[in-house]
């Protein structure tokens, strides 16, 4: 049986740009849900600047309170040295650094070009060496931007090779706002994949205008075996408006299983976690199979 592995980015990417208050006991309660439903990969927080996104500036309690599972990973944002440090002191063992393909949408995200970003990154990079923490990379706007539009794959193939030459163990391609189509992101894979082998490419795709299942499924075809999604497809973009969530963890994982491929993936505990996580933030799953399977559940007062 084919294996995918999901890393599950909603903890992270899902809330960040909640503009309500969610405990952190809620965040916390969240993941430990996410590795119950047999998650193993889960980016449980962001150790960026608070002043940028105040819903992540509780990062260290969420790396204090967590209850580490064995075989479980729980990898964090690190955008610099400041952000790495802070993040080993905390405990993790996994970062992920961000870039982008858009200069535009560079400038907004971390406040400074890409060239400036990848300069920022060498030290994170030789740092995790150091202390035996792994890295992935990200790769923002790898389709459009929502400053700059269309985005050339070559350009996107470029900062995927900067960040694997650097020593990234996985480069994720995130199509930031959900404007990519089968068509689209395979023209972009074809690209990437001439400087990345692909066994080491992640699909990271929004739902926005509802393709990223369709997203998936093309990248799976190409031989992509990595996916990051959000359980009840939670998420939004701070620098990206308009941009909806992740494609739903339940969404991937019903595809993948229909495809007969291992998630390793309990659909329904995901699909409960799903809509107690929506319950809590006050919104019905954006989870096209969360909304399917919960129809068919008898009512809990039986009518
Ligand atoms: C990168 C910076 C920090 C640059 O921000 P800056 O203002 O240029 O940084 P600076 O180095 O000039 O420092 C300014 C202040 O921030 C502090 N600072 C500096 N670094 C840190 C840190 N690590 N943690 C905490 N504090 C930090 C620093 O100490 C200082 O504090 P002050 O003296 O003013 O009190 C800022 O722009 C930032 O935090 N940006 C984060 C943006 C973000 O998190 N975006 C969302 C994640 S990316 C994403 O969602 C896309 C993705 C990955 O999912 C894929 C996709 O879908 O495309």
């Amino acid at each position: 049986m084919e294996k995918v592995r999901i890393v599950e980015v909603g903890p992270r990417d899902g809330l960040q740009n909640e503009k309500q208050a969610i405990p952190t006991a809620t965040k916390l309660e969240l993941i430990e849900r996410l590795a119950a439903a047999g998650l193993r990969d889960i980016e449980a927080t962001s150790f960026v600047s608070p002043k940028w996104v105040p819903q992540m500036a509780d990062h260290a309690e969420i790396m204090a309170g967590l209850q580490r599972r064995p075989g479980v990973n729980y990898p964090v944002l690190a955008p610099n040295l400041k952000g790495f440090e802070a993040a080993v002191a905390a405990g993790v063992t996994e970062v992920a650094v961000f870039a982008a393909a858009s200069e535009a949408f560079s400038q907004k995200n971390i406040n400074c070009s890409i060239a400036e970003s990848i300069n920022r990154f060498a030290p994170v990079f030789e740092a995790a060496r150091q202390h035996g923490v792994k890295v992935r990379g990200y790769v923002s706007c790898v389709v459009a931007c929502p400053y700059d539009g269309a985005i050339a794959p070559d350009k996107v193939a470029e900062v995927a090779a900067r960040l694997h030459d650097l020593g990234s163990y996985e480069v994720s391609l995130g199509d930031t706002i959900g404007a990519g189509t089968p068509a689209s992101v395979l023209r972009m894979l074809e690209a990437v994949a001439t400087k990345v082998p692909v066994a080491q490419l992640a699909g990271h795709y929004h739902d926005t205008y509802g393709m990223a299942a369709a997203n998936v499924y093309a990248s799976y075809q190409f031989g992509v075996r990595v996916f990051d999604s959000s359980v009840a497809g939670l998420g939004g973009c701070p620098y990206a408006k308009g941009a909806t969530g992740n494609v739903a963890t339940e969404d991937v994982v019903y595809l993948l299983q229909g495809l007969g491929a291992d998630t390793g993936v309990d659909l329904q505990r995901l699909v409960d976690c799903g809509a107690w996580i929506s319950e809590q933030l006050g919104r019905a799953p954006q989870s096209r199979v969360t909304r399917a399977l919960l129809a068919k559940q008898p009512a809990a007062n039986g009518a």
